[in-house]
This record gives structure tokens, C-alpha cells and sequence, in this order.
């Protein structure tokens, strides 16, 4: 017999049960009491082996209430876990402590938020299932990581981006339908075993394995023109980061002006925006009630069966001009103009943020040039609530060649990515050729300020611990960005990676070079980062060159020396070189060397050889934890 229990005696993982109880338990179903110390392995759901809970198994109990961060997840020995078909309600908690755990089932409740990327940390899980939920955002791509997985269900949910490229030999359930999932759904060897069933109900997905061709997202993937004359370059060379310049015009030494696109120019770029509203509505309001026929008629255009000839984008573009009837593009013309009206001339806050200042706020606030970069200008804005943002003020000629329509829909997609390795686009604004991207201010400094910054030429590169952190974070950054098939950074350099609060590295300017003719964006201290079938202007970046820009980052970070110092040198003679950079004692002489080749194999010439972004990240966190293991057994010894 057992002492009766006192509170301060509980076992943890009974207070772990009775704080979930707490708050997922609003209506009292579950009678749990404790008389004794081991009382609650008899507790309704809950098996124990050695006093420790390992199963835990409330399927339909009319469970209603949230399911409480910091409660279950200390049952650090559980294997299985189900809250299937209850009322629970709110997020999915980072479940990343459940190390364990092979089953977690929380299918059929009221879940939101965003998909939980800490299950990517649950390395056993076998069954998977997040089904009939209102869960949002991206299916996380590490997801792919998980090598044991069996099951995996999220159908019925709210999730987009893209199908991951699952690859996972023992997957033999699966199912992503009922979402918003969006692009070309990934041939791989694993997911082509299965059919339509796992992917019906995602309008926008499209590839071979559910027999519906891919066709263009947007404008901005047509070749640019490869005819026009280069744009005379604009200011340029000299924007990286440490130089604090002063705006163009009128020259002036004042630190704080008011914005260059001041109150004048928004007041009348409002005005004029509102007149050509009120044009537009004249000119669409007796047409508007066909809408309902437009929307069908385009998922009908979805659904023809148009064979993809070529995966060249341009000849995409065309041939889905050559089957689209002219009737179909009037109409999709209208929807885009009516979407416009609304938007154009207003601050369009991303991700459903909510609209914390106004363009009025935001025009008033005052304005520190941060610096002019490839696609703009750069300002740290100070609004009269005292919170501090980003603008990006786009170049009118450089962006002329993305129209308004493509501009919206673009930054509607863009605006949307969350990721803590990115820096988050809050609003945006268009009217009348001024383009603004708001982003958050990031008080720590960009990578190239840390790397080069107040350093003097002969300092040491930076600590090896401290590359492999910031290349993880930059790779997770960059992995999610190419989850959406169709979206590429475009710019990857160390004055685009923003150190914040943690000094966790962070990518910004993302996905904005697509919008800017190639053409008029040459910047010499760009140019090393670019890969060598993208340097001829009329190339578009892709995946695979934000790789090789990753690679040359990676080569900038161990070397400390600027890519248009790096010398060109075969594979083998790589890690010599960064060697010689360095004057690291022996012990960090393997580490150095997987990492260099990491940076060499991203920096391969051939695009088709270089891994995919989500591989890199796979390479750089295997790295991390044979290091960590590595240091586990030498501290086991010493
Ligand atoms: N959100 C931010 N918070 C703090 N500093 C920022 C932020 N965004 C950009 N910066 C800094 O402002 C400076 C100017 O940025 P900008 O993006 O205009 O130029 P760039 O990064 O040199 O070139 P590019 O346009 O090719 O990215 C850079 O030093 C950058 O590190």
C-alpha cells in the first residue's frame, strides 16, 4: 500500500494528465481521481509500462476544450497518442518533446492554426493522422524526413502550398484530399503508388499521377523579352548594408526625412486610385452577375485534359493561351479587375494579419534610408505608435514589366509564407506604378554586416558552431520557399539573411526578383552569387540556382571572404582552400569538410546535379547531429 498522495508528491506524469484534463475537458467526462501514487495507469485511456504512461487513447469521449501546450507533451515515454473524433479545439502544441512516439492520432476535431512543423521532430512516428481538422498553412517539406512513417492523413483540412516530396519507402496510406493544396504534385517513386483518392478535392493540383496537366501560375514566369535593350543600371554597387546612404533627391545630410513617397504622393496616389475605381465600377457594374458562370468556367478550364508538351514555361504559357476561349480570358480579365478594384490604392495586409496602422500612419512615419539594393530602395520607418517596419519601396521601371493583376496575385502568395527563418511580409500597397513591401524591422544586423561588417579585414572567419547554425537556418528558410513548387528566392546573399531577436538567421527580399526585368537588376556584388546558367540576362533563376547562391553563401560563411573574392577552384581543392582561411585547431578538420562539401556539391556547375534545397537541409542536419553525437561521446570519455 501505498502513503496517500499529497499534492506536492504527484508523479509528473499524473500531473501532466490532470493539467491536459484542465482545459480539454470542459464537460468533466473523465472521472480521474488519485487516492493512490500508480492510480492513474488505471485512469480511463491511459497504459502504463514501469509507472510511466506510454499509450494514451481518447477516441470519442465528447472531449471539449483545447488541447494545453506543456501537458501531455511531458509524457516523455508515450508511444501512442489519439484524441480521435472529440470537440477539441485551437492549436495542435509543439508536440517536438514526444520523442517516442510511433502513433499520433488527432483526427476528426476542431483543431486550427497551422499545420504543427514540430512533428517533423517525432523521428518514430509511424501513423500520422491531423484528418478532418481546420488546420492551415503549409504541410511541412521535412515531413519528408520522416523515414518510418506508415500513415499519413490530413485530408480535410485547409492546407496549401504543395504536396512535399514524400519518398518514404514504408508509406502505404496516404491521404491529402479536401485541402487547398496547390502545383505540380512530386513524381516520386513512393507517391506515384498512389491514385486520384489520396489527392481528389485540391482544385489546383495538378502532374501525372492524378492525370491533369500543369499549366502556368502566373505571368511572371514567361521569358522576359529577350529583345529589349538593357535599362541603364540604377544605383547600386553601393548597398551593402553598412552604408547608411542618403535618398536621391533632393541630396540632403538629414538622417530621419519624412518618406521619400511622402504624404504628397499618397495622397495623390489615392486620389487618382479612387478615380479610376469609381471608372471601373461604372464601366463593370452591369456585368457583374456573370461571376458565378466565370468561376465554373475557369475550373472547367483546370480540369481540360491538355496534354503538358514541355516543361519550358514560356511554351506553357502559350499553349494555354491556344485553348483558353476568348470568352474565358474576358472573363478571367474581369475577375482580376474587380479583385483590383478593391485592392489597388489601399495597404493589403498579408496572411490575414490584422491591420495594425494605416497607409495615412505609414506615410506620416518618419524614414531612415537603410540603403538601395537590386530591385529598390530600402527605408526603416518609424510610425506614430512608435512600432518600427521595413519598407521596400520597389523601382517603378525596374518592376514595370510585372502588371498590377500579376503583382497582387503575387504578393497574395508571397505575403503568405511564414516561416521563422523568414522575415515576415506584413502589407504591401500598389498605386499607380509606386509598389511597396512592408516587412518587419530586424534590429540585429544583416549577415554581411556580421561577416564583413565592422570586422577588420584579418579577423577570423566566423566560429564554426556558428556556420553550421546559420547555414541550418538559412536551409530550413530556403526548403520552405521551394515547397511551393512555382516560388524561388531569387536573391540569396548575405545582406539578404537578417539576424533577429535570437539572432536566428532570416531570410528577407525573397521572391521579389521574379517581378524586376533580369535585365536592368545586374549588380556586380550580386553577381558572384549567381549561378552560371543565369547569367545570361535573359535567364530566369530557379531552384536550383538559389542552391548554388546557398553554396557560395556557405563558401562566404567558413571563408569569411566576399564571393567576388572567392577563387575558382575544382571540388577537391575546395576544402584546401577554406582551410587555409581558417586557423582551426584539428578537431574541427572533419566537420570543416563535410560542410565544404556541402557548399561544393550546391556550387556544381550543372544545375541538374546539385541537390534540391530540402536534400541540402538533410545533409547540413546530419552533419549537426553526427557533431552532436561526436561530442556526447567525447564529454562520455573525458
Ligand atoms: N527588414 C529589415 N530589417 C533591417 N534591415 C534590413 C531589412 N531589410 C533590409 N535591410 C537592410 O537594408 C539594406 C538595404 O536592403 P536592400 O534589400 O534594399 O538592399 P540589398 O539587400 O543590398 O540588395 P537587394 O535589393 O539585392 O536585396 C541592407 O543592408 C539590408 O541588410
Amino acid at each position: 500500500q501505498f502513503p496517500p498522495i499529497t499534492n506536492s508528491l504527484l508523479p509528473s506524469d499524473a500531473v501532466s494528465l490532470l493539467s491536459f484534463k484542465s482545459k480539454a475537458d470542459s464537460d468533466n467526462k473523465l472521472l480521474y481521481a488519485l487516492n493512490e501514487r500508480f492510480d492513474y495507469c488505471q485512469w480511463q485511456g491511459v497504459k502504463c509500462s514501469q509507472g510511466r504512461v506510454v499509450r494514451f487513447v481518447l477516441q470519442s469521449f465528447g472531449l471539449r476544450g483545447t488541447f494545453p501546450p506543456n501537458t501531455l507533451t511531458r509524457l516523455d515515454q508515450l508511444r501512442v497518442l489519439s484524441l480521435h473524433n472529440n470537440s477539441l479545439t485551437g492549436p495542435i502544441p509543439d508536440l517536438s518533446p514526444l520523442v517516442n512516439l510511433k502513433s499520433l492520432i488527432l483526427g476528426h476535431n476542431s483543431f486550427s492554426g497551422t499545420c504543427p512543423v514540430s512533428i517533423v521532430a517525432l523521428h518514430r512516428l509511424t501513423i500520422l493522422d491531423l484528418s478532418y481538422n481546420g488546420l492551415t498553412g503549409l504541410i511541412p517539406v521535412n515531413i519528408t524526413g520522416l523515414d518510418r512513417l506508415y500513415s499519413l492523413k490530413l485530408e480535410s483540412n485547409r492546407l496549401n502550398g504543395t504536396v512535399p516530396p514524400l519518398n518514404q519507402s514504408f508509406l502505404v496510406v496516404l491521404n491529402v484530399s479536401s485541402n487547398n493544396l496547390t502545383g505540380r504534385i512530386p513524381l516520386t517513386p513512393t507517391l506515384s503508388r498512389f491514385d486520384t483518392s489520396s489527392f481528389q478535392l485540391n482544385p489546383n493540383l495538378c502532374g501525372e499521377i492524378i492525370n491533369k496537366a500543369c499549366s502556368s501560375h502566373s505571368p511572371f514566369f514567361e521569358s522576359p523579352n529577350a529583345t529589349s535593350p538593357p535599362r541603364p543600371l540604377g544605383q547600386n554597387a553601393e548597398s551593402q548594408g553598412i552604408v547608411v546612404l542618403s535618398p536621391p533627391s533632393p541630396p540632403s545630410n538629414h538622417k530621419k526625412t519624412g518618406l521619400i513617397l511622402g504624404l504628397s504622393i499618397g495622397f495623390a496616389v489615392l486620389v487618382s486610385s479612387l478615380l479610376c475605381i469609381f471608372l471601373m465600377i461604372r464601366k463593370n457594374g452591369s456585368e457583374r452577375n456573370s461571376k458565378e458562370t466565370t468561376t465554373a468556367s475557369i475550373n472547367d478550364e483546370n480540369n481540360s485534359p491538355e496534354p503538358e508538351t514541355s516543361r519550358n514555361v514560356g511554351q506553357v504559357g502559350e499553349s494555354k493561351f491556344q485553348v483558353e476561349t476568348k470568352v474565358n480570358k474576358v472573363q478571367v480579365e474581369e475577375i482580376a479587375s474587380q479583385r483590383m478594384m478593391k485592392k489597388s490604392g489601399s495597404l493589403v495586409f498579408c496572411a490575414g494579419e490584422s491591420e495594425v496602422y494605416s497607409l495615412e500612419q505609414l506615410m506620416r512615419a518618419s524614414a531612415e534610408l537603410l540603403g538601395r539594393g537590386t530591385v529598390g530602395t530600402t527605408y526603416k520607418a518609424v510610425l506614430d505608435n512608435q512600432l518600427i517596419v521595413t519598407v521596400k519601396r520597389l523601382d517603378a521601371n525596374k518592376t514595370a514589366i510585372t502588371s498590377p493583376e500579376a503583382f497582387d496575385q503575387h504578393m497574395d502568395a508571397v505575403g503568405g509564407l511564414r516561416h521563422p527563418n523568414l522575415v515576415p511580409i506584413r502589407a504591401y500597397f500598389q498605386a499607380k506604378g509606386e509598389r511597396l513591401v512592408i516587412y518587419d524591422y530586424q534590429p540585429n544586423g544583416s549577415l554581411f554586416n556580421l561577416i564583413h561588417g565592422s570586422r577588420s579585414a584579418r579577423a577570423k572567419p566566423l566560429h564554426w558552431t556558428s556556420c553550421l547554425k546559420i547555414a541550418e537556418d538559412v536551409a530550413q528558410g530556403l526548403a520552405y520557399i521551394h515547397q511551393a513548387s512555382w516560388l524561388i528566392h531569387g536573391n540569396v546573399k548575405s545582406s539578404n539573411v537578417l539576424l533577429g531577436a535570437d539572432f536566428e538567421a532570416c531570410l528577407t527580399d525573397y521572391c521579389l526578383s521574379v517581378l524586376a526585368d533580369s535585365s536592368s537588376v545586374e549588380d556586380p556584388d550580386t553577381a558572384a552569387y549567381k549561378a552560371p546558367e543565369t547569367r545570361k540576362s535573359s535567364r530566369r533563376a530557379t531552384s536550383k540556382s538559389d542552391v548554388y547562391a546557398f553554396g557560395v553563401l556557405l563558401l562566404e560563411l567558413l571563408t569569411g571572404k566576399h564571393p567576388s573574392q572567392h577563387p575558382y577552384l575544382a571540388p577537391p581543392d575546395m576544402l584546401e582552400w577554406v582551410r587555409a582561411m581558417r586557423e582551426d585547431d584539428g578537431r574541427e578538420e572533419n566537420r570543416l569538410g563535410m560542410l565544404s562539401e556541402v557548399a561544393s556539391v550546391c556550387s556544381l556547375t550543372s544545375p541538374e546535379q546539385r541537390p534540391a534545397m530540402w536534400q541540402v537541409l538533410k545533409m547540413i542536419q546530419e552533419i549537426k547531429e553526427s557533431v552532436m553525437a561526436e561530442d556526447n561521446a567525447s564529454f562520455g570519455y573525458s
